[in-house]
């Protein structure tokens, strides 16, 4: 197939991960090193990428994803923002690990103030293992990247051939090659043969639609997650509170269901000015607004489709422009 006459600039940014894992075997699949590859050899390992883009990479850091920090998220937001600003860069390409690559990616989502592509990619095998799936999977990446189809799509994840939104993507398995789903509102579409080929799109604000600027933030308010179960307590929740929290994220049982015995604690810490997101620990569907608790007497927040990891990411963002509950619903019903 001949080459397109004039190819995008696209920039991977390199963060760690499995993508970036080495393993004692070839066959060693679990219990290798995330995180020791660097860029210019993952550039290296995959010589096709010069036939899709003229690509080039910086190394932001080095890390299993499960250490992000709220300061990586800012640190590598800016360098997005950055980079898209500049006219000879069409598009980001971001190598991670999977575990946090869904926050990650609404992180970005939010914050991102371009159309230009920028698509999150990992892998689950690391780069030593047979059948290695982090190579295609970042030749998919960058082609998605310099793709006219995505732009305008807001951050995508892509891995295992499927493309998927930023917003709604999720880890729905430890371990297999097939675990980005996008459960029930569906992926956005494939790559294959060498296309991107869409078929839907988020109908959530992202990237120049948001209200969000993090460019002179250093940090982001506190918000944290209580998980809820049967026989849950208040131990947690008061923790997070007398540590400062700003905002706690409630992954309820079913519907955002609240225990009898942490509603009141809820409520107490609302009064103190924490602001409660009712989000559910199920993983699909809405949490309906004065459904399970009545969000209007409370004065709770809830996460609508979001998951609690995601809700917290909103919540953050959203409390460094307001703490009124009503606008803080607002935002997310729109993002
Ligand atoms: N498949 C992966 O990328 C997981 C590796 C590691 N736990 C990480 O998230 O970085």
């Amino acid at each position: 197939e001949a080459p397109p006459a004039k190819l995008a600039n696209i920039v991977i940014l390199a963060t760690g991960g499995t993508i970036a894992g080495s393993g004692a075997s070839s066959t060693t699949t679990v219990g290798y090193t995330s995180a020791t590859v660097g860029v210019d050899n993952l550039i290296n390992a995959v010589p096709e990428l010069k036939k899709v883009a003229n690509v080039r990479g910086e190394q932001v850091f080095q890390i299993a994803s499960e250490s992000l920090t709220n300061e990586h998220w800012l640190k590598l937001a800016k360098r997005v923002n950055v980079l898209l600003a500049q006219p000879d860069v069409d598009g980001i390409v971001i190598t991670h690990g999977t575990d946090t690559i869904e926050e990650t990616a609404y992180f970005l989502d939010l914050t991102v103030k371009s159309r230009k592509p920028v698509v999150v990619v990992g892998a689950m095998r690391p780069s030593t293992a047979i059948s290695a799936d982090g190579p295609i999977n970042l030749y998919n990446a960058v082609l998605l990247a310099a793709s006219k189809d995505a732009i305008g799509k807001g951050v995508l994840v892509s891995l295992n051939d499927q493309i998927n939104a930023a917003r709604e993507v999720t880890k729905t398995n430890t371990s297999t090659l097939d675990t980005f789903k996008t459960p029930e509102l569906g992926m956005l579409g494939y790559i294959q043969d060498n296309r991107a080929h869409f078929y839907r799109q988020s109908t959530r604000k992202n990237t120049l639609d948001t209200e969000f600027d993090i460019g002179n933030l250093d940090v982001l308010p506190q918000v944290d997650i209580v998980y809820g179960y049967a026989n849950v307590n208040r131990i947690a929740l008061d923790a997070f509170v007398t540590a400062g929290a700003k905002g706690i994220i409630y992954a309820g049982v079913g519907d955002g269901s609240l225990a009898a015995q942490i509603k009141g604690p809820l409520a107490e810490a609302r009064k103190k000015g924490v602001i409660i997101v009712r989000s559910s620990r199920v993983g699909q569907g809405i949490v309906a607004r004065n459904g399970e608790a009545n969000d209007d007497d409370l004065d709770f927040v809830t996460s609508d489709t979001l998951n609690p990891q995601k809700a917290r990411i909103l919540l953050m963002l959203g409390l460094t422009k307001t703490h009124d509950t009503k606008a803080l619903q607002t935002m997310f019903s729109i993002y």
